[in-house]
């Protein structure tokens, strides 16, 4: 089967992987370690993590499995890995993929260059792919180069909207009581039919969750429980934390999950989830300018236009020329949309600042960041060869880094003519 959504689109613009760490990374892993009774520095928890990824995702419709559908021109799949993989404490990330699909999902590991995948054979029913991603981590295993955790999280390759304060969370929760799991609220009443069709009876629902993923357990627990679960578990089971309470009388702590823990079951959901991205992504504007001083700088014009159109976005503005070290927080604290305005040069050398800025933080690997630099010329004065020089000097640092996922646009102003190239 090949990848791609229904209509997919052209091809995707890979993000590299993050290699370094976020300052929430940090902070999340130490105490992770002082959750796990460890100190820094020292032996740490042994995590790693099962993605159940060989579905066919027969409620969506669509004859790709709903985990190879593209948002925003990536595969599902990618996010999820994403998440994961950007927390640092995540040793291994092993991924069960249908042997039809297995060159698939190669292809997207190699493209958005993931790291620490290790991919497995995945069985007929969620519960036989989760079991065959942690016989891969078992320590019985001949020359894997993967070696048991201490705690595994399980999470479906169809949630990417996950979290590290989540994972956290599980796998503290899990260290502690064996498992654990994210819940929700329920949305709608859960009631049970009778034979007839008629209504038997209808739970009470304040007293009950609905089970969500991530879940975290000791890796013995749920080893153990998968070994000695039935045939019928396995084919009609769809609660790993009822395997645990039920082989290991181990009872799972319950952890409040945010909204966006939701599975993407549905058509409709691949268009929730591209509404996610696109609202993460556009909470902030950050205006860039090239003049510390001048009050009257456009650009302060500018900041504040934007301040009265947009109500709900977040605007701010800072100048490059002076060692950026605020510009590197507004960076660091994911602000995806850049207004670069330069009026004492025009040329790109301030532009091409803020473009290294941005390709060091790693900022694009997981969502597309977006720049549009602004260039006041006087066409009067300047040969139409050099506005010619300027547009193909955008375009061309507009080729190279979309490759890095960083969308450029450039924008020549002169009065009282204005052209913007879409690059
Ligand atoms: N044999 C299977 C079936 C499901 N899954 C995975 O389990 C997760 C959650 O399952 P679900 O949402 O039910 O996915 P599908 O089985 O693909 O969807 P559907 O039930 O609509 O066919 C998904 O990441 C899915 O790929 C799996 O690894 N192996
Ligand atoms: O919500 C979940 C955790 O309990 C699972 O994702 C769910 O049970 C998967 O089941 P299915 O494959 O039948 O959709």
């Amino acid at each position: 089967m090949e990848p791609g959504p229904p209509g997919s689109s052209g091809p995707v613009e890979p993000g590299p992987c993050l290699s370094g760490q976020r300052g929430a990374d940090h902070a999340a892993s130490a105490s992770l370690q002082s959750a796990a009774g460890t100190e820094p520095g020292r032996h740490s928890l042994a995590v790693a993590a099962v993605l159940p990824a060989g579905g066919c995702g027969e409620r969506m419709g669509v004859p790709t499995p709903k985990q190879f559908c593209s948002i925003l021109e990536r595969p599902l799949i990618s996010y999820t890995l994403q998440a994961l993989e950007r927390v640092c404490w995540i040793k291994d990330i092993v991924v069960a993929v249908t042997g039809e699909n297995m060159e698939v999902m190669k292809s997207i590991i190699q493209k958005y260059q993931h790291k620490r995948i290790s991919l497995v054979e995945a069985g007929v029913t969620r519960h036989r792919s989760i079991f065959s991603g942690l016989k891969a981590l078992a320590e019985d295993q001949l020359n894997s180069k993967l070696s048991k955790p201490e705690v595994v999280i399980i999470h479906d390759a169809v949630r990417p909207f996950v979290e590290e304060d989540v994972l956290l969370k599980v796998v503290t929760a899990a260290k502690e009581h064996g498992a654990a799991g994210a819940i929700r609220p329920l949305v709608s009443t859960v009631i049970s039919p009778s034979a007839d069709g008629c209504l038997d009876h209808s739970l009470e629902r304040a007293r009950h969750r609905a089970s969500e993923m991530p879940q975290a357990f000791l890796f013995d627990v749920i080893y153990e429980a998968y070994q000695q679960c039935t045939d019928y578990d396995l084919e009609f089971g769809t609660e790993c934390l009822q395997l645990a309470l039920k082989y290991c009388r181990t009872k799972a702590k319950l952890v409040e999950g945010s909204p966006d823990l939701w599975k993407v079951t549905y058509k409709r959901d691949l268009y929730a989830a591209e509404s996610i991205i696109k609202e993460i992504i556009s909470q902030e504007i950050c205006v860039v300018m090239d003049s510390k001083e001048d009050n009257k700088h456009v650009g302060h014009l500018l900041e504040e236009v934007l301040k009265s159109e947009l109500n709900h976005v977040k605007v701010t503005s800072e100048a490059l020329c002076h060692a950026g070290r605020h510009l590197q927080q507004i960076i660091l604290d994911q602000c995806y949309n850049f207004v670069c305005v330069n009026v004492m040069t025009s040329d790109f050398q301030e532009t091409q600042k803020l473009l290294s800025m941005l390709e060091e933080s790693n900022l694009s690997i997981l969502y597309p960041v977006v720049v549009v630099s602004v260039h006041f010329l006087d066409f009067k004065l300047v040969p139409p060869s050099q506005k010619m020089e300027n547009l193909m000097q955008i375009k061309e640092f507009s080729k190279k880094v979309k490759e890095r996922n960083i969308l450029l646009y450039g924008l020549l102003i002169s009065y009282p003519q204005a052209f913007i190239i879409h690059l």
